[in-house]
């Protein structure tokens, strides 16, 4: 066989094996210094000294050949040669971590017993001297009966070793026949004592010092100190996206007022010049102004995950969870929905239980995505007054705050209930291990932020854009007679006066209902819809034409109850296409998500209508 011979990399999740597979390739997949990060395969090409290229396979963690969540599922078809469509792997890299030898020798243990060609990439060594051990690789190759070499994958140490071990693996392999054994049966308490035994022998204590990660732990999972450091940084985060984003964001709004402008004097006047003014960039625009509150929040969620604190959230939040029924895994599931509900939905692979998985999905599109927060902080910004309730601390930041927490109280109470009715069922327990701290490293954060800028800049770009360039034209057409709005004699308009009679009773008004459609193919559409319709109608109207921004506009002619409605509805609205995509493939029919957006929908309507009724009952 001619094509490059295939190579997995396998191990306990947490073990740094996506580390060393970016080393490796060069590839940029996601590490984090949690367990269940990588939850698909993922394919890379690496180039061996001389050359000959091999195809390397990322797989999830896992911690045994004998699968208990769909993720792990994936990675015993690969190793055995099981999964559809691929080859017998060549060689195995097993991934362990040198500091937690004897969890991860276990597996390890049944890895060899297979009898393929097998390397050992001992790694994290750094973190293992820094805990007062000294590992003894050539023992532990003489023990293990496999070549062993010692790496730091995110220093991209031993990195040329292991490559040259993976080669001669390979070519050995080629001259191999025949296929891979059976696993025996597993008896695991024989194969952890082995394990034990293993790594006592190749490991040398050098200090007797406590561990670092144990004395922080002492203050972070303290029952007192620990959820009021929990607290204290999530305030933290929220302040600091209204307090820290402003100038940039003022920075990029000029820029884009100059490029509006621009064009209005340099372009004739006419459908093209008032398709890029008011459709792209005073639409776009809208959108992109909230990048740097977009990183902010992403530069706090990455350090929190490098440095090994949000497994401590999971940690805490494990009995409020256990409480409405969810298990302790499905944390992580929601944390990742905070970017977006849609790699959420795909981490629940990791739940084995199916019953609780299906409840994480469903309750997934609770917790806020990061598509919401330009909506969020349009209307803070236009609504809420920027003053200090307390010295430090914010009042817009306290209510982005509250919007967060009520869509988590919302996943919770929903899972309670469907945990009770739609997905009864036992849940079962929770082990999760702790990694140790880390310090995140600086290249790992920035590619992460640039990484979520480009999906940002992408989604602007394509789906946003799109979606909102047909609105333009849809509201833009049949021209209104004079003295008519154009916002409502046109297409778009008569659709959203349809819509409207819907919506009326909890408190929209004609442009909430001519956004919201749009909203379904991104959340975002919604800020970019109104500033599209309010450009239009200035354009339209003879009223003297003000630049205003769009947020002092709205202040102009919304009433308070009726933002804060809009807000209550993004909270919990099912919004958009592609996690209802998801959610199909994720659960192999219709039927999950044709209930997921119903009881949505149902929700939604409930609580913006309550907060628009209590509003105006308080005179707000
Ligand atoms: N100090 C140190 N940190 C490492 C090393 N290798 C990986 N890490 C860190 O360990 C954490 C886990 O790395 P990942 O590569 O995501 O681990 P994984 O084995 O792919 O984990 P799953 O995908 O969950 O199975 C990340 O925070 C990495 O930055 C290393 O050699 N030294
Ligand atoms: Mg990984």
């Amino acid at each position: 066989m001619n094509a490059a011979p295939m190579v997995a990399l396998v191990g306990n999740p947490n073990a740094g094996k996506s580390a060393l597979f970016n080393a490796l390739t060069g590839a940029r997949q996601k590490v984090g210094n949690y367990p269940g990060v990588t939850v698909e395969r993922k394919a890379g090409r690496m180039s061996l000294a001389d050359g000959r290229p091999v195809e390397l396979i990322d797989l999830p963690g896992t911690y045994s050949l004998e699968p208990a969540s769909p993720d792990e599922r994936v990675t015993r078809d690969v190793v055995l040669g099981r999964q559809e469509g691929e080859r017998l792997p060549a060689a195995l890299v097993i991934v362990v971590d040198a500091g937690n030898l004897d969890n991860h020798l276990r597996f390890a243990l049944q890895l060899i017993d297979l009898d393929l060609p097998i390397v050992v990439a001992l790694n994290m060594i750094d973190m293992a001297e820094r805990d007062g051990l000294r590992i003894d690789a050539d023992r532990l190759a003489a023990e293990l009966g496999v070549p062993v070499v010692a790496t730091v994958a995110v220093r991209k140490r031993g990195i040329e070793a292991l490559k040259a071990a993976i080669g001669t693996l390979a070519m050995e392999s080629g001259r191999r026949a025949g296929g891979v054994r059976t696993p025996p049966p597993s008896d695991l308490a024989a194969l952890q004592k082995r394990a034990r035994a293993i790594a006592r022998a190749a490991t040398h204590e050098t200090s007797g010092a406590r561990r670092r990660s144990q004395q922080i732990d002492a203050v972070a999972l303290h029952p007192l100190f620990g959820p009021l450091l929990l607290a204290a940084i999530l305030f933290v985060v929220f302040q600091a996206v209204f307090a820290w984003a402003q100038a940039p964001m003022d920075a990029i709004d000029a820029g884009f007022a100059a490029l509006g402008s621009w064009v209005d004097t340099h372009l004739p006047p006419g459908f093209v010049r008032d398709l890029l003014s008011q459709g792209v960039i005073k639409g776009v625009g809208a959108v992109i102004v909230f990048l740097p509150q977009i990183l902010i929040l992403f530069g706090f969620i990455l350090l929190l995950e490098a440095s090994g604190y949000m497994v401590r959230a999971a940690f805490m939040m494990d009995r409020l969870m256990a409480r409405v029924g969810l298990s302790g895994r499905a944390f992580i599931p929601l944390l990742s929905s905070f970017a977006c509900a849609v790699p959420g939905i795909m981490a629940t692979r990791t739940i084995d239980d199916p019953k609780d998985r299906l409840t994480t999905i469903l309750i997934a599109p609770l917790t806020t995505c990061s598509a919401r927060l330009p909506v969020y902080t349009l209307i803070i910004g236009a609504f809420i007054p920027a003053r200090a309730v307390l010295p430090g601390i914010g009042l817009q930041g306290l209510v982005l705050f509250a919007l967060y927490a009520a869509g988590v109280a919302g996943a919770l109470v929903a899972a309670l209930i469907l945990r009770r009715t739609v997905t009864r069922g036992p849940s079962p327990g929770f082990l999760m291990e702790m990694p140790r701290y880390q310090l995140p490293s600086v290249r790992d954060l920035g590619i992460g932020l640039w990484t979520r800028a480009t999906i940002f800049l992408k989604r602007a770009g394509t789906i946003i854009l799109a979606s909102n360039v047909a609105l333009w034209v849809l509201a833009s057409y049949p021209q209104a007679p004079a003295g008519m709005k154009q916002s409502e004699y046109s297409i778009a308009g008569r659709i959203a006066s349809a819509i409207e009679l819907v919506v009326r009773p909890i408190g929209f008004n004609h442009e909430i209902a001519l956004a919201l459609p749009p909203a379904m193919a991104a959340r975002e559409v919604a800020v970019s819809a109104l500033a599209t319709v309010y450009a239009i109608d200035a354009d339209s109207t003879d009223e003297t034409r003000t630049d205003a921004a769009l947020g002092v506009r709205m202040q102009a002619s919304w009433p308070l109850p009726t933002a804060l409605a809009f807000l209550a509805w993004f909270v919990f609205a099912p919004q958009c296409l592609s996690t209802i995509a998801v959610t199909r493939r994720e659960t192999n029919g219709w039927r999950w998500p044709a209930f997921m957006v119903a009881y949505l929908f149902c929700l939604a309507y409930l609580a913006a209508g309550a907060t628009f009724w209590l509003a105006t009952a308080l005179g707000l």
